[in-house]
């Protein structure tokens, strides 16, 4: 098993692809910490995954809160700490793409996408590169950011900046966290069919031209994510830092 004796905390963690990379994660034998928002439909869901957890023998516990506020990464080390005594691996994958042209995109749309996606992430990073840090046996921190990061959209002007930030961020760490032996990478996944884009892809159009533009002659699921983030995670990828995987059927090289 690829993540024994980890403990991993994974942020937006009750579906989508958070909640894959979970699972996925636990399989691999790691403790597994489900981040996700608090609500009573998070809450609910995060139970439904330990349960399935449970079933296969691995271990999870969840912790809910809003990754927009900056005190939401102490909540989630010190619930891991509190479960399995310590953090190993930490994935940001909790965000937002409420779709909105630019001309007339409201300030509140824009802050709370930026403040989720980016501003949270910022603080979560650091509170778990601390606890690593003060571990003293280095770590693992991987962003979910997006193919995104590298091209725009013309409906995601206030989010595409937040996956380029995280991108980077990742970029940054890397060099401030190597000297303790803490790896930092982003996943760049493709268009992955989920809730955040499910009214978008809603329209049948839009969903042929995305399937259309993708080599591989399909939209992505979130177990095609939870393969890199595993990889990531672990010591197959102890010389991987800095780095960002792409993973999205092709689609960001299909120029013609
Ligand atoms: N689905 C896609 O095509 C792609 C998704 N991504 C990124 O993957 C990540 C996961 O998204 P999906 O699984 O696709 O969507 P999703 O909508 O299924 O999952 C998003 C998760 O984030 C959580 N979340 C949202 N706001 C939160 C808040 N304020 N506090 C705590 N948790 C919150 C949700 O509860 C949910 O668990 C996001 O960061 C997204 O930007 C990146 C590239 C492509
Ligand atoms: C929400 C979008 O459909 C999805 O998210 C991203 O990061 C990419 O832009 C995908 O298309």
């Amino acid at each position: 098993m690829l993540l024994a004796d980890k403990t991993v905390i994974i942020t937006g963690a009750s579906r989508g692809i958070g909640r894959a990379a979970a699972r996925e994660c636990a399989r691999q034998g790691a403790r597994v910490v489900i981040g996700h928002s608090g609500s009573g439909q998070g809450t609910e869901a995060a139970y439904s995954l330990i349960e399935e957890i449970k079933a296969f023998g691995g271990q999870a516990v969840e912790v809910g809160g809003d990754a927009a506020d900056p005190d939401t990464g102490d909540k989630l080390v010190a619930g891991a700490v509190k479960a399995f005594g310590s953090v190993d691996v930490f994935v940001n994958n909790a965000g937002i793409c409420p779709f909105h042209s630019f001309l007339d995109m409201p300030r509140e749309v824009y802050l709370k996408t930026v403040n989720t996606n980016l501003n949270g992430a910022y603080f979560a990073v650091q509170a778990a590169a601390n606890q690593m840090k003060n571990q003293g046996r280095g770590g693992a921190i991987i962003a979910v950011s997006s193919i995104s990061a590298l091209v725009g959209g013309g409906m995601q002007t206030h989010y595409t900046p937040t996956k380029a930030g995280l991108h980077s961020l990742m970029q940054s760490c890397a060099i401030a966290l190597g000297p303790y032996g803490i790896r930092c990478n982003s996943v760049l996944p493709g268009t992955i069919a989920t809730d955040i884009n499910k009214e978008d892809l809603a329209d049948e159009e839009k969903l042929a031209y995305m399937t259309s533009r993708t080599p591989l002659g399909r939209l992505g699921e979130p177990d095609d994510i939870a393969g890199p983030i595993v990889f990531l995670a672990s010591d197959m990828a102890r010389y991987v830092t800095g780095a960002s995987l792409l993973v999205d059927g092709g689609l960001y090289v299909n120029l013609q």
